[in-house]
């Protein structure tokens, strides 16, 4: 009878956390990237990577000296690549860390009755511009940036500061108004900025109908922690962007469960 030996494997707690922090670190990673241009760049890194541990198990020398070469700087190459999505993760920590912006400690202490119901005033503009956009067919770009990183919005933005209502979004994307082209960014209760000109997604894998105000709208959601919405000028959709995903031809009761939970 033969008996196998498993004394080897020998476990503490502090084992098994560390291996749980791991799997939580990677399926934070990978909710990232995940359907983005990065998964792309990320399998063929880690195809290199293989390919490294292959020649080299083979000897084979002039191979395994190159592959080397790029594994040693590969750490610089990852941050160069990931940095947006290095930004995005470091934000995720951040936030979640901060007791303020944390909503489930915010309904936790103060009932979620009354967050929805303040929520919900905030929303309501909103969506009601959002009707009216989609019934006239006016193009716009909406974002909601959970930080207003003054330096990304304000270089190419018209600063507007105003209170959010639902004739000023509507005025704001009419198509004679001077603000018209660009996006709009909401940050906090305020409308921020218009006319915004955001960095445009490299997805290759868009439908083909999504011109540049879509690829805006997925682009600054690639690079920032926000959210968009997209008004089709066509057809008169309503997309909603999301860490560099998008949502196509959602309805209003939709957008108002996305706008609850994100906004
Ligand atoms: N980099 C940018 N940042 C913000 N907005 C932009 C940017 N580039 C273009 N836009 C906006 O998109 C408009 C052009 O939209 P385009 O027709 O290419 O988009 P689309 O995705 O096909 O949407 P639609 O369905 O409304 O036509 C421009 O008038 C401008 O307002």
């Amino acid at each position: 009878m033969h008996y196998f030996d498993f004394s080897f494997l020998k476990f503490n707690f502090f084992d098994i956390l560390d291996i749980v922090l791991v799997a939580l670190i990677i399926y934070q990673l990978y909710n990232l990237i995940r359907g983005t241009i990065a998964a792309n760049i990320f399998i063929g890194l880690a195809i290199i990577c293989l390919l490294y541990f292959v020649v080299k198990a083979l000897h084979m020398t002039l191979l395994t000296n190159i592959l080397g070469n790029f594994m040693n700087v590969g750490i610089i190459a990852v941050i160069v690549v990931f940095q947006q999505e290095i930004r995005r993760f470091l934000l995720l920590v951040g936030k979640n860390a901060s007791l303020q912006r944390n909503k489930a400690w915010w309904k936790y202490f103060f009932g979620k009755a009354e967050t929805e119901k303040n929520n919900y005033i905030r929303i309501k503009p909103i969506i009601d511009a959002c009707k009216s956009l989609k019934q006239t067919r006016t193009g716009a770009l909406i974002v909601f940036a959970k930080f207003y990183d003054e330096q990304f919005y304000q270089n190419s933005c018209e600063v507007i500061d105003a209170k959010i209502s639902k004739r000023l979004l509507e005025s704001i994307f009419q198509k004679t108004s001077p603000l018209h082209d660009g996006a709009v960014v909401i940050s906090g209760n305020k409308i921020k900025s218009a006319s915004c000109i955001l960095p445009l997604t490299d997805n290759t894998n868009l439908p083909p109908q999504f011109g540049l105000r879509h690829r805006a709208g997925i682009g600054v959601t690639e690079a920032n922690e926000a959210t968009a919405i997209i008004v089709s000028e066509e057809t008169g959709e309503i997309s909603y962007a999301k860490q560099g995903r998008v949502k196509m031809n959602i309805s209003f009761a939709e957008l108002e469960k996305l706008l609850n939970k994100d906004f």
